[in-house]
C-alpha cells in the first residue's frame, strides 16, 4: 500500500522573508534550511522553527510530534561563515530536531541520507496514527456493543 507524505515549502525574498503559510497546517515533515555564511537567514529559520513549534502545539495536543530537521546549508563556505556550528546544534537542540550542516555544491549523499531519515521517521509517525485510529476505533465500537447488548442482557 502506498502511503502518501505531503511535504511544505516555504521560501524567501527580500520583501517578504519568512513565509511559511499553510504548511504548518498539514506537512508531514519540514526540512528547515539556512545559509551558514548569511546570518539573517539562521534568523529567518528561527522564527520558521518557532512557527512550526506553535502550530504542533495547537494542532498535535499530546501527540507525537511531526519531524523537523534543522540544516545548515554551504558548509564548504567555512572561510565566510557567519553562524557557527554550536548555535544551529543548540537551536535545534532547543527545538528537539534533527541538525546537520552539509555542503549541497560538494556532496549529495549527506542530503540524500538526510531525507531518506526524515522519510522514515514520518512513516512511523504515519503508522502510529493509524494505529491509534484503529485502537480508539475498536474501542468505541466494543463501547456501543456492550452499550446496546450489555443493557439488552440486564433487562432480559
Ligand atoms: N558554495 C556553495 N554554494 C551553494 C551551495 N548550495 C547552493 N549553493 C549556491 O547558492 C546559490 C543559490 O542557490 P539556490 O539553490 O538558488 O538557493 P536559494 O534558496 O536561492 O539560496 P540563496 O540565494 O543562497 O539564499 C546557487 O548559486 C547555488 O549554486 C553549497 O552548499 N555551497
Amino acid at each position: 500500500r502506498r502511503t502518501k507524505i505531503k511535504c511544505g515549502f516555504c521560501w524567501q525574498s527580500s520583501e517578504a522573508r519568512c513565509i511559511l503559510e499553510e504548511p504548518v497546517d498539514w506537512a508531514d515533515g519540514f526540512v528547515v534550511v539556512y545559509n551558514i555564511s548569511d546570518r539573517s537567514s539562521f534568523i529567518d529559520a528561527k522564527n520558521i522553527l518557532l512557527q512550526i513549534r506553535e502550530a504542533r502545539m495547537e494542532n498535535c495536543k499530546g501527540e507525537v510530534e511531526v519531524p523537523v530537521c534543522l540544516v545548515g546549508n554551504k558548509q564548504d563556505l567555512c572561510h565566510a561563515r557567519q553562524v557557527c556550528e554550536e548555535e544551529g546544534r543548540c537551536l535545534a537542540q532547543e527545538h528537539r530536531c534533527h541538525f546537520q550542516e552539509v555542503s549541497a555544491a560538494e556532496s549529495y549523499q549527506d542530503i540524500s541520507a538526510l531525507f531518506t531519515q526524515l522519510i522514515r521517521q514520518v512513516m512511523e509517525l504515519l503508522k502510529y496514527r493509524a494505529d491509534r485510529r484503529r485502537y480508539s476505533g475498536s474501542k468505541s465500537m466494543a463501547k456501543l456493543i456492550n452499550n446496546v447488548f450489555g443493557k439488552r442482557r440486564k433487562s432480559v
